[in-house]
């Protein structure tokens, strides 16, 4: 942000960037706020350019008839805007808490990329009176406290009603927990147009996941669309045999092989599996594995590993995990631990993975050379690739944190594997699906896992944006609409 910030504004007259921020920002809530005449808003103004980006957004809010008062923490500030609210008729707060008490909208400008820690001691008192006198909480490019390029909260943070950020989305306002302080994001163009960089973190659309479903072709037939192996299940825990193949039969591949013991449950939901008592290297060919979900103590990870075609690896299949042996393979692995399995390989605790899951996502794909889906409130995929951005899923409900669904996930992604697609697009592909299925099945109250993967299909029509029920088996060709959709559709 601060490098292309620096090349916009050499070739802009001075303060041309921050105006076009505060221009954006008193918009937004002048939005929020309906009527902005005689609307009471108060300024948290740090001692940086957040501070200045609120100031002058406060101005512009002054000279249509807001109350403005400013409130300043920080040894400095910024005197161009400070000048600028006082010419229209804002003021500096003698009483911040009085204020506060009355406003209607409340401005967080106290640190924006600058900041480094959570909010100091003396911004505490005054962040906790916004929250308690009812306004709405606006942050100015990012709640202070929270970390703008990884999403840590480290102390008091500033919970925002909404986010107003600039020239691009930063990590801290994808990723969790910081994503949560951060209410409804909005972002304001400020024309750093090609200056930016390749990001960090990207996040598909729909049109992007249209362009990446498999679609089978006239020529098609049930091996060339992939088949899915499936190792799962126990005598102790056979529904996961059964998510897991759920999740696989709604994924692109043309067939499911399943190896295991829980055949019976498997064929009794689903008749259309392959099911092979084992070992895995003798049920025949498969285009990707999937070995985990409720495997219990069943052997069978050295044998699935040992092959050379993709292999997905989760729940009790990532516990004998060497990554050395996972390095050595010829072909692809995915790794789709939560937070819980992610702290165990790499031997920290479950909180510091959930406090910091971009750091744990990369280092785990990093140490064991593959693609990682770190599963959990948000839900990461990284590349084992570090430059390669990391993808962060959209979609997605807190109704998911449901037992099993992480099974229906792994025969998904497995399934996307087996269709030709690359590990990192299976899996953010099938992790976006699986979050859309589940809102789809939730709308507001419990679901199960089955009902994620009974969603599957419909998240994929909206994905795919394919023909409504009703308008199917149009003219020739026109099933299916994924992958015919043009770019940025
Ligand atoms: N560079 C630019 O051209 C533009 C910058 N913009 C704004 O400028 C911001 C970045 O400005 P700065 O680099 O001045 O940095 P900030 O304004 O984010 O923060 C720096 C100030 O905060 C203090 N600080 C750091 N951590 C703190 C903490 N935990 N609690 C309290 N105070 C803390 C620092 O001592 C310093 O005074 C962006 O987030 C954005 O809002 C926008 O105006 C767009 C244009
Ligand atoms: N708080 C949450 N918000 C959104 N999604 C969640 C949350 N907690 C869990 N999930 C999702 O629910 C699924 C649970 O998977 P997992 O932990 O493997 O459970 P199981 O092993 O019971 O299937 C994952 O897709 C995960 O990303
Ligand atoms: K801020």
């Amino acid at each position: 942000m601060r490098a292309a910030e620096a090349a916009l504004m050499a070739g802009l007259p001075e303060g041309a960037l921050m105006q076009r921020a505060a221009a954006g920002l008193a918009g937004a809530c002048a939005g929020l706020l309906g009527r902005v005449y005689g609307a009471r808003v108060v300024l948290l103004v740090g001692g940086g350019a957040n501070g200045g980006d609120a100031l002058y957004a406060g101005a512009r809010l002054a000279r249509r008839g807001a109350g403005v008062s400013a409130v300043p923490l920080g040894a400095r500030i910024h005197q161009g805007g400070l000048d600028a609210l006082v010419r229209a008729g804002g003021r500096v707060a003698d009483d911040p808490f009085a204020v506060l008490a009355r406003a209607d909208l409340v401005l967080d400008g106290i640190t924006g990329i600058g900041g480094r820690g959570g909010l100091r001691p003396d911004a505490v008192p005054v962040v906790r009176a916004s929250r308690a006198s009812g306004a709405v909480v606006v942050a100015v490019d990012l709640p202070s406290g929270v970390d703008a390029d990884t999403g840590a909260v480290d102390g008091e943070a500033v919970r925002a009603d909404a986010t107003v950020t600039f020239g691009a989305y930063k990590p801290g306002l994808l990723v969790d927990p910081a994503r949560e302080y951060a209410g409804a994001v909005r972002l304001v163009d400020i024309g750093l147009g090609d200056l930016l960089p390749t990001p960090e973190l990207e996040a598909l659309q729909h049109a992007d996941v249209a362009r990446l479903l498999p679609v089978p072709a006239a020529e098609s037939d049930k091996y060339r669309r992939g088949v899915v192996g499936v190792v799962a299940g126990s005598a102790r825990y056979p529904g996961a045999a059964v998510l897991a193949v759920a999740g696989a039969l709604r994924g692109g591949a043309g067939a499911v092989r399943y190896v295991g013991p829980a055949g019976d449950a498997v064929l009794a939901r689903y008749p259309e599996t392959l099911v092979h008592p084992g070992p895995p290297g003798r049920a025949g060919r498969v285009q990707a594995w999937v070995i985990g979900p409720g495997l219990a103590d069943t052997p069978g990870v050295e044998d699935v590993l040992a092959s050379d075609v993709p292999v997905l690896v989760d729940a009790d299949g990532l516990r004998p995990l060497d990554p050395a042996a996972v390095r050595a393979r010829p072909a692809p692995t995915v790794l789709t631990p939560h937070a819980g399995e992610a702290a165990a390989l790499l031997g920290t605790a479950r909180e510091d993975v959930e406090a910091r899951r971009l750091e744990a996502v990369r280092e785990l794909a990093g140490r064991y050379g593959a693609t990682v889906l770190l599963k959990g409130s948000t839900t990461l995929v990284a590349d084992p690739d570090p430059d390669v951005p990391v993808r962060v899923n959209p979609t997605g409900t807190p109704w998911l944190a449901t037992a099993g669904s992480g099974d229906v996930l792994s025969g998904l992604t497995g399934s996307l594997l087996a269709a030709g697609l690359a590990p990192r697009d299976a899996a953010s592909t099938a992790a976006y699906l699986h979050g859309l299925a589940a809102r789809r099945a939730a709308r507001g109250a419990p679901l199960t896992a089955h009902e994620v993967a009974e969603a599957l299909p419909g998240a994929w029509r909206d994905a795919a944006g394919a023909p409504r029920a009703g308008l199917d088996g149009g003219p020739a060709g026109t099933e299916g609409g994924a992958g015919r959709r043009p770019p940025g559709s």
